[in-house]
């Protein structure tokens, strides 16, 4: 891929161009961006990044192999009408959008090898878990250059299309759960009488440690968690305050919900009525 456009230049734009840029697997002088209004943003990821900028006459768009469409999913409507003028037939698309179907970017955008992927901001130092379906347009050629490049900002699970929206509400929305956890992990710290820094520095290093825990030895979840559980001690009864406070149930309702959402944004409905969301 030798000249890339993001069509959005918000958080997940950025996490993606961050993670491309300092793996460099693309020459930042050949990443384009566009954006909807924001002139400052874009002159902030230009010095950022040392990428370029779309031109006035939106000429990059038509000169692009690739094409990453980075807008919120209620803006993609607007978005293809205005790019689909200026786009080559040959160019790929790449969608980062919750839940907008592989068919209604070929119905907005026309007949493009698609790659219909779900990163999440991880993607920013390297550590993305991303999900990625493809339409039959999609030539090995092709679909091997997408995969070295979301390879580049983290590691990626080819899926089913329809999975993507469950992909959604796990890792693409996953960080915030963790962020959420570690937020009250620390205000529950600093209330047990921990000072924030060192709560702050505890926490980051126990999720790591169990991250890598789990990467690292292959055991599964449920043995690793009873080998930190002695009987009759802190973690059971700990423990037994979770399960008292419903968190299998709050879990699975909380991706449940995410999944839900994810194929509401997709929906014609939402289309007809963006205000919705
Ligand atoms: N944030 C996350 O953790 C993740 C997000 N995603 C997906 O990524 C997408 C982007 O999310 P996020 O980065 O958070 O959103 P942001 O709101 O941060 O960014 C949206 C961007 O789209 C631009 N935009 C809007 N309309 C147009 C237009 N007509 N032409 C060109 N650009 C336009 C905006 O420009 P302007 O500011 O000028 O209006 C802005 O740069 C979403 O579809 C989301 O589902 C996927 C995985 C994780
Ligand atoms: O919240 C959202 O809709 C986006 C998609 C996954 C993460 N953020």
């Amino acid at each position: 891929m030798e000249k890339i456009v993001f069509v959005g230049a918000g958080s997940m734009a950025e996490a993606v161009i961050s993670g491309i840029c300092k793996q460099g697997t693309i020459n930042p002088s050949h990443i384009y961006v566009m954006n909807r209004a924001d002139e400052s943003r874009l002159q902030l990821l230009k010095s950022t990044y040392g990428i370029s900028l779309v031109s006035a006459d939106k000429s990059e768009l038509t000169s692009a192999d690739l094409i990453v469409m980075a807008t919120k999913p209620k803006d993609v409507y607007t978005v293809m009408e205005q790019i689909s003028p200026f786009i080559n037939e040959h160019a790929a698309i790449l969608s980062v959008l919750a839940g907008i179907s592989i068919a209604t970017i070929e119905s907005g955008l026309g007949k493009h090898a698609i790659a219909r992927s779900m990163p999440n901001t991880s993607a920013a130092i390297g550590k993305s878990a991303t999900g990625v379906a493809f339409n039959c347009s999609v030539t090995s050629e092709v679909k091997q250059e997408i995969l070295t490049l979301l390879s580049s900002i983290g590691i990626v699970a080819e899926v089913e299309e329809d999975d993507l929206h469950a992909v959604t509400a796990l890792s693409g929305s996953g960080p915030a759960y963790i962020y959420y956890l570690a937020e009250a992990l620390e205000t529950a710290a600093m209330h047990a009488g921990i000072d924030q820094p060192t709560a702050r520095n505890l926490i980051i290093q126990t999720i790591e440690g169990a991250a890598s825990m789990l990467r690292q030895t292959n055991e599964e979840p449920a043995a690793l968690r009873e080998n930190v559980t002695s009987p009759g001690g802190t973690t059971e009864a700990g423990l037994r305050a979770l399960t008292a406070g419903g968190f299998h149930e709050a879990v699975f309702s909380c991706i449940q919900h995410a999944e839900k959402r994810s194929r509401e944004l997709g929906s014609d409905t939402f289309k007809e009525s963006p205000s919705s969301s």
